[in-house]
């Protein structure tokens, strides 16, 4: 479980010439009783790791599909908590690995050592908290690390070099190579030199450096997955899915499955 799970999953992925890919959900958009078929179908679909988003109140990076989202899912009494139990119900069935994506705040308020300990009865395998700088991971971090939960870092185009460094030497699981400036949601295209971003953050990590914010397209998928592991995508999935458009959603996951395209 925790860790280990989620190494094994990419490993498996890269060793058969394939990409990862991270598809984001809103956890309760549409209500809760949907996310185990939800994670199911994703599974199917050929997802390595899904990323489940908690919804909160003050989204602060996201753009507005998520936001929206969030909102669709708080209106159903959806929380932190409820979302937890929910995964616990199915944490001996479930073979997919979770990374939970929660702002601080909704932690604090759970309280971290509780919260640590029911992700870990919830089969979570990590983490992403993106509105905790490096500087105060110590509130949380050893908790995380007593359940062998991974917290994974993200890498913001905007960081400076020792910086990254230190990011990509703490990251665990994998390295999130945040792809743009400004909030999640879909984008057109990318800055220019963002092939060697990702070359550069390669040579500094030792676990899979994925690329997430405004991939949206098996092209994206595609050019960016020549400088790196694998793609993170949220505001399309999120979109597809709540469209019911599952057969364009399967299409995309599949994309990054790159030893099937060399055989046909
Ligand atoms: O929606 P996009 O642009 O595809 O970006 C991924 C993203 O949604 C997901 O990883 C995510 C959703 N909310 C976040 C907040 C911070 C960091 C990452 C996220």
């Amino acid at each position: 479980m925790g860790k280990q799970k989620m190494d094994q999953a990419f490993e498996t992925v890269l060793a058969r010439g394939d990409k990862a890919f991270v598809p984001y959900i809103m956890a309760g958009d549409g209500g809760l009783d949907r996310l185990d078929e939800d994670l199911a179908f994703l599974e199917e679909s050929g997802a390595t790791v899904v990323e489940l988003g908690i919804p909160f109140s003050d989204p602060v990076a996201d753009g507005p599909t998520i936001q929206e989202a969030g909102l669709r899912a708080l209106a159903e009494g959806v929380s932190l908590r409820s979302v937890l139990e929910k995964l616990k119900e199915s944490s001996q069935t479930r073979t997919i690995p979770i990374v939970l994506m929660t702002y601080i705040n909704p932690i604090y308020a759970f309280g971290v050592k509780e919260f640590a300990k029911a992700c870990d009865e919830a089969g979570v395998d990590g983490l992403i908290i993106p509105d905790m700088p490096m500087e105060e991971e110590p509130i949380i971090a050893n908790e995380l690390t007593a359940f062998n939960i991974a917290l994974i870092r993200l890498a913001a185009l905007t960081s400076p070099k020792e910086r990254l460094v230190e990011i990509a030497k703490r990251t665990e699981g994998f390295l999130y190579a945040v792809t743009v400036t400004g909030t999640t949601g879909a984008r057109t295209s990318f800055k220019e030199n963002l092939a060697g971003h990702l070359q550069d953050l390669k040579e500094l990590a030792s676990v899979p450096v994925l690329a997430g914010f405004g991939v949206s397209t098996a092209e994206h998928v595609e050019e960016l997955t020549k400088s790196c592991d694998g793609v993170v995508v949220g505001s399309r999935i999120v979109d597809l899915l709540h469209k019911g458009e599952k057969d364009t959603l399967r299409e995309l996951i599949q994309s990054a499955k790159l030893s099937e395209k060399a055989s046909l």
